[in-house]
């Protein structure tokens, strides 16, 4: 399973990728959105997808959580090429995308979207609403969940009477309750004000300490302070890669930033 060629390589000292593409291409008719990406997304750290609008972090964002079928190219994930695997069976292998598919329940306690959360399929207890008993049983990991995103005093508030940034990370909260061993997160601070920007990026941070952590975002500052592997694209392909100092420092990612983004949003 191992065996394949699309695996990180193996440089002496260097982290493991948990997560791989090589090659990965994207044409949609005859425009080709994603043109040979390789990346490696290793555990323990944040690996960041930036770029001017249009250069293609969505639609490898899609790509690598499986929403979109690649027209070239491999990834894999712990050593298994899931190329060509679905989005469900994806998650399962402990693949999760936050944001765009994580709903939270609004006219639910912040307890029990944490445990419906514990409770889904691809979680290791199966037994969705199988009894009051067995749903309280999980109260102190619902709790626990909810103390580690900073959420803990406000467990028995409906999630409606939460503010964008707490219910973003009511959301961290209940992709937490998967278990992810990489985590895929969908610019996570659009939208936010300043304080829960930097709440939200201290918090991705700790996160990403337990799992290999994937996110485009356009927060430039943010991407900065804690992204430790950036990848920059550009019309679909890879303009530089490196840590942050590298990229920023590189006159073409200046040159494809001038005039086309505001980095302080
Ligand atoms: N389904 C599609 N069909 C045709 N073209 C597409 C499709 N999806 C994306 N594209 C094109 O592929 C290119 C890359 O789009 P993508 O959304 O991945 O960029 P992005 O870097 O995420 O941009 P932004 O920062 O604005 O969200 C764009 O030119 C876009 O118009």
């Amino acid at each position: 399973m191992t065996n394949n060629p699309a695996a990180a390589p193996a440089d002496a000292g260097a982290p493991r990728a948990v997560l791989s593409a090589r090659g990965l291409t994207k044409r949609f008719g005859p425009f080709t959105a994603v043109n040979n990406v390789d990346l490696d997304v290793c555990h323990g750290r944040i690996h960041a997808l930036i770029g001017p609008n249009g250069a293609g972090k969505s639609t490898v964002f899609n790509l690598l959580t499986k929403f979109l079928k690649p027209t070239e190219g491999r990834i894999v994930l712990d050593g298994t090429d899931i190329t060509a695997m679905d989005p469900a069976s994806v998650a399962r292998m402990g693949m999760v995308r936050s944001f765009q598919i994580s709903a939270t329940f609004g006219d639910m306690t912040l307890l029990d979207n944490v445990r419906v959360a514990l409770q889904r399929p691809n979680n290791m207890s199966r037994q969705f609403w199988r009894s009051l008993i067995s749903l309280d049983r999980l109260n102190r990991q619902a709790m626990e969940l909810l103390d580690r995103v900073g959420l803990a005093d406000m467990a028995q508030l409906r999630a409606n009477n939460l503010s964008y940034g707490r219910k973003r990370a009511l959301e961290i909260a209940t992709t937490l309750a998967l278990e992810p061993r990489v985590l895929l997160l969908d610019e996570p601070l659009a939208g936010m004000g300043q304080e829960d920007v930097e709440h939200m990026a201290k918090l991705i941070k700790t996160v990403s300490r337990d799992c290999a952590l994937v996110m485009v975002e356009h927060n430039l500052k943010v991407v900065g302070d804690i992204g430790d592997d950036i990848t920059v694209l550009q019309r679909g392909e890879i303009l530089a890669r490196g840590d942050y100092a590298t990229v920023s420092a590189d006159p073409r990612v200046r040159e494809a930033y001038m005039g086309s983004e505001d980095d302080s949003h």
